[in-house]
C-alpha cells in the first residue's frame, strides 16, 4: 500500500532511479543549503528559482481546480524547495486549503501537474499519501471519543511505528505542545488544545513533508513561537520540508520562502525579506497589500472587476495564465516538462492489496469508540431485540376483546343458541346481549364489530336440520346463526368468522359426539405436511422481519457513521495517512460484523426461547443467512455513505428504500400477491429469496440441497459482492 513505500517497503525501480539521479545532482546544492542556506535564500531569488526546479519537495505547475463553476485554483505554479519552510499566505477563500488538499491528493486537479517528494500524490508505491507526509487539515479531523493518547496510538499504528517509538514520540509531543494529560478526551479539550493534538498527530511519525493548514490558529503567542521554532529546527537537516498556511502574516517571516496567494494563483514566491525589499515595505503584510493592489490594477484593466477571474469561462485560458505568473519568481513558471512515471506491476499490485495493519488499526479505533459510548453500544445491541419483540407481540396474533352484539330471540336456559354461544372464544370475543334494534344501532355507531342473531325457533330448527335428511329452506334458515359484520377491518372480520366456525365445530362435537361427522363439511383438512394447524401470521412474518431488522440496522449504522467521518475530515485524514478506500471498507465491515453478530444472537434467543417460533432446520444455516443479510446491509450502507455527503440525505436514502423494500420483498405479505411485472423487481431484491429461504429452513427443515434455500444464499452473496464493489469504486472515485 501507499504507506509501505514510505518506510518499510522496498523502493520500486522508478523511485530508485529517480533518487539516484537526484542524489547525483545534489552534492553542490546540499553543501549550499547546509552552509548558509538561509542567508543565501533570503538574498538570492534567482537561486531559489534554480533550486526549485531541480530539488523540490513540492512542485505545482499550471494547476487548476474548480468547484462547479467556481474556479478556485487558476494555473497556479508553486515550488517548495527541499528542506525549507514554505509559508503559504493569502486572504480567506483564496484557495489555500484547496491547494493543500490537491497536494496531499484528497482533491483531484482539473489541469496541471503536482509532484510531491518526487512523484505525483497517490502514485502506486509512493509514500504520499502515507508515512512520508504529516498532514494537519484545517478542520481538525479528530475522533471526539478518543483520548489524546488514543489519537496518537491510532496514527502510530497506521504508520507502523513500534510501541516504543509511539510512546516516546507521544511523551515528547505532549510536553512540546503543552497538552493536558494524555488520558483527556478530545471532546473535553478546548479549541486550541484540539488544534495542538491535531498538530501532534501530523508530527508523530517524523515525516519528510509536513503540510500544516493553519496550525497556529487559537494558539497562544508563546506556544506559537515554540511551534515555529520547532519547524525551523526540523528543517535544519535539509531532510524535512514544511508547507504551512497562516493568517498571521508576520509570523511567516520565519519561513524560508513565502508564497502570496490571491484569487487562486500566486502573486509572489520568494524569501520574505526579498518580498519586503522589492516593495520597500517594513512588514510582510504591507508588502502583501502592495502586491494585491498592483495585481488588482493589472487585472481590472482587461476585465473590469477582479471577481470576474473566478467565473469559469469569463476569460480565456491565455489571460488565466498571464495573471498567474508570480511577480517575484519568474523561474518557477510552467517551463519544464514533467517526467512521465510508470510503476512496476508488482508495485501496483502491492499498492492495490489491503494492508492488515491498517485494517487492524481502524478496527481498534471502532472498538475504542464503542467502548467510550457504552450507552449507545447497549442501545445498538438491544434495538433489534426490542423491534423483534414488538413485532412478535403486536403483529399476527388474534385480536382480543372484540365486542359483538348478540340478539338471542330464544328465551330458554337450555336452548342450543346459548350452548353454541358458550363455545365462542371469550378471550377474543366479548358478547353483549342486546335487543335487535339496539344491536344494529350499536354496530352502525361503530361500537360492535358484528351482530349475531338467533331466531325464536333456532334450537328446534337446528335439531331438525341435523337429524333429518330432507329439510325445507325455512328450517335451514331458522336453524342458522345470522351474522352481520363490520368488514372495514378485514383481520377482525376474518377472526370473527373463524371463531364462529370453531365454536360451531366444538358445539357439534359436544352435542353429537361420535355422530358429529354427519354434519361436517364435505371438505376435510388433514394434518399439515409442514407447519401447524394453529399457525398464525406472526410465524409467516418473523423470518422476513428478522432479516429486514438486521439489514436496516446495519444500513443505518454504516451509512451515518461514514458520512459523519467524511464530514469531519476524518476519512480524508486517514487516507492521507495511507489508509486506502478498500481498507476502510473492510475494517468497517469487520467491526460491524461483530456488532451484528451480537444483535443476531440476542434476536434469535428471543424468537426461539421467548416467543417459541419454531425452527425445524439447521440453526447454523439460519445464523449464516441472517449474518449474510447483515453484510448486505453494511455494504448497502457503504454505498450510501460513499455516494452521499450529508447526514440528512443519507438518512433519507436509507429511509426512502425502507418501505418499498419491505412491501415488495414479500416480508409482510406474500410475493404471490404482487402483480407482474412488479413481481420481477420483487424477486431481484436482496430480501425476497432470502426470506423465502429462511422460511424454508425454519418451517420446512430444508437444507442447502433445496433450490429455494441455496437460491436465497446465492442472491444474498451476489448483492453483497455488488454493493461492496460499488462502494469501493465510488469511494475511490471521490477521494
Ligand atoms: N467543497 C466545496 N465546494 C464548493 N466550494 C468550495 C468547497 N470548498 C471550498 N470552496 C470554495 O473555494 C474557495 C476557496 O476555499 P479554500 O477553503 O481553499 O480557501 P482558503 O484560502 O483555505 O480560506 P481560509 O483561509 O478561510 O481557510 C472558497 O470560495 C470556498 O467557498
Amino acid at each position: 500500500m501507499a504507506a509501505d513505500a514510505a518506510g518499510d517497503a522496498p523502493l520500486d525501480t522508478t523511485e530508485m532511479d529517480e533518487r539516484q539521479q537526484r542524489s547525483a545532482a545534489r552534492p553542490e546544492k546540499t553543501r549550499w543549503y547546509s552552509k548558509g542556506r538561509e542567508q543565501r535564500m533570503r538574498t538570492d531569488p534567482e537561486a531559489l528559482s534554480s533550486v526549485s526546479c531541480g530539488d523540490s519537495a513540492i512542485r505545482c505547475r499550471d494547476v487548476c481546480r474548480s468547484y462547479g463553476k467556481l474556479k478556485v485554483l487558476n494555473s497556479l505554479n508553486l515550488t517548495v524547495p527541499q528542506g525549507h519552510i514554505y509559508g503559504l499566505l493569502g486572504p480567506s477563500g483564496c484557495g489555500k486549503t484547496t491547494l493543500l488538499k490537491c497536494i496531499v491528493g484528497t482533491l483531484k486537479i482539473s489541469r496541471g501537474h503536482i509532484t510531491v517528494l518526487g512523484k505525483p500524490p497517490a502514485f502506486p508505491g509512493h509514500g504520499v499519501p502515507g508515512k512520508m507526509v504529516g498532514y494537519m487539515p484545517q478542520d481538525l479531523a479528530l475522533y471526539n471519543e478518543f483520548t489524546i493518547s488514543d489519537t496518537l496510538w491510532f496514527y502510530g499504528r497506521i504508520h507502523g511505528l513500534s510501541s516504543k517509538d509511539t510512546q516516546s514520540r507521544m511523551d515528547f509531543l505532549i510536553e512540546f505542545l503543552d497538552l493536558p494529560q494524555k488520558s483527556s478526551l478530545v471532546r473535553n479539550l478546548s479549541g486550541g488544545q484540539r488544534r495542538r493534538v491535531s498538530l501532534g498527530a501530523a508530527l508523530l511519525q517524523n515525516p519528510q513533508l509536513l503540510i500544516l493548514d493553519e496550525p497556529t490558529v487559537g494558539v497562544d503567542p508563546v506556544l506559537r513561537a515554540k511551534i515555529w521554532q520547532h519547524l525551523v529546527e526540523i528543517v535544519k537537516g535539509g531532510q524535512v520540508s514544511v508547507i504551512i498556511t497562516t493568517h498571521y502574516i508576520e509570523e511567516a517571516r520565519q519561513a524560508n520562502v513565502v508564497g502570496l496567494m490571491r484569487n487562486g494563483s500566486l502573486l509572489a514566491e520568494a524569501p520574505p525579506d526579498e518580498v519586503m525589499k522589492q516593495h520597500n515595505a517594513a512588514t510582510l503584510e504591507s508588502a502583501f497589500l502592495q502586491l494585491c493592489e498592483s495585481s488588482d490594477q493589472t487585472v481590472s484593466k482587461p476585465n473590469g472587476s477582479p471577481d470576474n477571474r473566478h467565473k469559469e469561462g469569463s476569460q480565456s485560458s491565455e489571460s488565466c495564465k498571464d495573471e498567474s505568473q508570480p511577480i517575484l519568481s519568474p523561474g518557477s513558471g510552467p517551463g519544464s516538462e514533467e517526467p512521465k512515471l510508470t510503476a512496476d506491476w508488482k508495485v501496483r499490485a502491492r499498492h492495490m492489496l489491503p494492508k492488515w495493519r491498517n485494517i487492524a488499526a481502524l478496527m481498534i479505533k471502532t472498538m475504542v469508540r464503542m467502548k467510550r459510548l457504552p450507552g449507545f453500544l447497549c442501545f445498538q445491541f438491544l434495538l433489534p431485540v426490542i423491534q423483534i419483540s414488538l413485532m412478535c407481540l403486536c403483529i399476527g396474533g388474534d385480536p382480543r376483546g372484540i365486542q359483538v352484539a348478540v340478539v338471542n330471540n330464544e328465551t330458554s336456559e337450555t336452548s342450543l343458541s346459548r350452548s353454541l354461544l358458550s363455545f365462542l372464544d371469550n378471550s377474543s370475543i366479548e358478547q353483549v346481549v342486546l335487543p335487535h334494534s339496539e344491536a344494529f344501532a350499536g354496530i352502525r355507531d361503530g361500537q360492535y364489530w358484528g351482530v349475531l342473531e338467533f331466531g325464536k325457533n333456532f334450537s328446534s330448527y337446528l335439531m331438525k336440520r341435523m337429524l333429518q335428511t330432507r329439510v325445507s329452506r325455512e328450517i335451514v334458515d331458522g336453524g342458522s346463526v345470522h351474522v352481520w359484520l363490520d368488514l372495514t377491518n378485514r383481520q377482525i372480520a376474518l377472526m370473527l368468522q373463524k371463531k364462529l366456525q370453531e365454536a360451531f365445530e366444538a358445539f357439534v362435537q359436544n352435542k353429537l359426539g361420535s355422530m358429529s361427522y354427519l354434519v361436517s363439511l364435505p371438505i376435510k383438512i388433514e394434518e399439515p405436511i409442514y407447519g401447524s394447524k394453529n399457525t398464525d401470521f406472526t410465524t409467516f412474518v418473523t423470518p422476513g422481519a428478522v432479516l429486514s431488522i438486521t439489514f436496516y440496522l446495519a444500513v443505518g449504522l454504516t451509512a451515518l457513521s461514514f458520512v459523519l467521518e467524511r464530514k469531519e475530515g476524518l476519512l480524508d485524514r486517514c487516507w492521507v495517512a495511507g489508509v486506502s478506500s478498500l481498507e476502510t471498507m473492510l475494517a468497517h465491515l469487520f467491526s460491524q460484523l461483530f456488532v451484528i453478530s451480537v444483535q443476531i444472537l440476542l434476536m434469535l434467543l428471543f424468537i426461539f426461547l421467548v416467543f417459541k417460533i419454531p425452527n425445524e432446520g439447521s440453526l447454523a444455516l439460519v445464523i449464516a443467512l441472517i449474518v449474510l443479510q447483515g453484510v448486505t446491509g453494511i455494504s448497502f450502507g457503504l454505498v450510501i455513505s460513499a455516494a452521499i455527503d450529508d447526514e440528512q440525505s443519507a438518512n433519507q436514502a436509507a429511509l426512502g428504500i425502507f418501505y418499498p423494500n419491505l412491501i415488495i420483498s414479500g416480508i409482510i405479505w406474500p410475493v404471490e400477491c404482487i402483480p407482474y411485472p412488479l413481481r420481477y423487481l420483487s424477486l431481484a431484491l436482496p430480501q425476497t429469496y432470502a426470506s423465502e429461504a429462511l422460511r424454508c429452513i425454519m418451517y420446512r427443515g430444508w437444507d442447502l440441497s433445496r433450490m429455494m434455500v441455496w437460491r436465497g444464499f446465492v442472491v444474498t452473496l451476489g448483492w453483497n459482492t455488488f454493493f461492496l464493489i460499488l462502494a469501493t469504486v465510488i469511494l475511490k472515485l471521490r477521494t
